[in-house]
């Protein structure tokens, strides 16, 4: 086997733990970002691409990583989004007859560092008591003095703007240009899965850069509007939330996914705040108050709509709740064809629960159409 013998690695949180591992493959160097923890047993490539984790380093707690390879298929965007990764066995053999390619090779295309034999369950313990913090990982193993000060530099992701660090730069097409529906799709870090879902219900989608115009959008003529999922904190979001309030405003039907939940509830006035270690998993329970009915989804958030303020807005309906925390997860508002929820209904690969969420959104466009 190429790598048994490996170079040591450390993770080091902002204030002061240190972990070891060991470097995966023969990468150096060191990653920054907010250490948070994904619980999926799998759909390590989707988590790694999905834009709402940049600026993360991740925990996988599952303990074996890379063990089906990768697939072109299985990315939620075009490169790698999390700033590294973290995990227990990192298998560099992998076994799938239709696997393309090792996750190592994969993430060193994307020039992603990887520190594997690190004791996870540990790892997320500490974090699940003390919260989600910064942190490092570096091959810089006798350096931690340096890299403590370099560590105090990175910028806290409460406060954070990143949409702009992920979004396209330029307007495109996605789907079949005869679609009896088109959509406009604000990206602030959109996933791939979400486009499909869309296009594979009938729409036509384009797909605008975060600071797009309201004016811009509606040169689509579109029958509806998405706002995306993504990365960061919602609240420094100013143009998407500008933007948001502008869909409203055109009456047509207004969709939002985890980010774009947050930015709607922002246009309603509902302030956002930062949770102690966020929701990032496949097996999260969701009760439907509208239906009264269970759903388990897929999440990853490390904020949330205030409860309080949802509860009090006489726009707005409450209409999904987190079971484990009873935080809010959907909301609707009373006067506008419009709804989101925190986590995803497109959620590939994860439990295919929530899809009706897609048939609703289309049934309030058909509703719209003119027949
Ligand atoms: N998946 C997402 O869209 C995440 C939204 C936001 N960045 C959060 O962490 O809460």
């Amino acid at each position: 086997m190429k790598y048994t013998t490996r170079k040591k690695a450390i993770v080091l949180l902002e204030d002061g733990t240190v972990f070891y591992g060991k470097v995966v493959g023969d990468m150096e160097g060191t990653a920054f970002g907010e250490v948070c923890f994904n619980t999926g047993m799998t759909g390590y490539q989707e988590i790694f691409t999905d834009p709402s984790y940049y600026g993360q380093l991740m925990v996988m707690t599952n303990a074996h990583i890379g063990n089906y390879g990768t697939h072109v298929e299985e990315i939620e965007s075009d490169s790698v989004k999390i700033a590294g990764l973290i995990c227990k066995n990192f298998s560099y053999p992998y076994s799938r007859p239709s696997a393309e390619g090792s996750l190592l090779e994969f993430l060193g295309r994307n020039n992603i560092l990887a520190v594997s034999d690190v004791d996870t369950r540990a790892l997320v313990s500490y974090i699940r008591d003390n919260g989600a913090m910064n942190a490092l990982i570096s091959t810089r193993v006798d350096e931690i003095d340096q890299l403590k000060e370099e560590l105090k530099a990175v910028p806290s992701m409460q406060g954070l703007e990143l949409a702009s660090k992920v979004s396209t730069k330029e307007p495109y097409f996605f789907g079949d240009a005869n679609a009896p529906y088109r959509i406009a799709a604000l990206d602030i870090g959109i996933k791939k899965n979400i486009l499909r879902s869309l296009a594979e219900r009938g729409a036509y989608i384009q797909v605008f850069p975060y600071n797009a115009s309201i004016e811009e959008m509606k040169a689509f003529d579109p029958h509806a509007y998405f706002v995306s999922n993504g990365p960061g904190d919602p609240e420094p979001l100013k143009e998407a939330i500008a933007t948001t309030t502008a869909m409203l405003k055109t009456g047509k039907p207004v969709f939002g996914i985890c980010l774009g939940h947050q930015v709607l509830a922002l246009t309603q006035g509902i302030s956002t705040y930062k949770m102690h270690q966020g929701h990032r998993g496949i097996n999260h329970p969701i009760l439907n108050l509208l239906t009264g009915k269970g759903e388990i989804t897929s999440q990853n958030h490390g904020f949330a709509i205030s409860a309080e303020q949802a509860a009090a807005n006489e726009g707005v309906e409450v209409t999904h709740r987190h079971l484990n925390d009873d935080t809010v997860a959907g909301i609707r508002l009373k006067n506008h064809k419009a709804f989101s929820v925190q986590y995803h209904p497109e959620a590939s690969p994860g439990p295919h629960d929530s899809k009706y969420l897609f048939d609703e959104f289309f049934e309030a466009i058909k509703e719209a159409v003119p027949a």
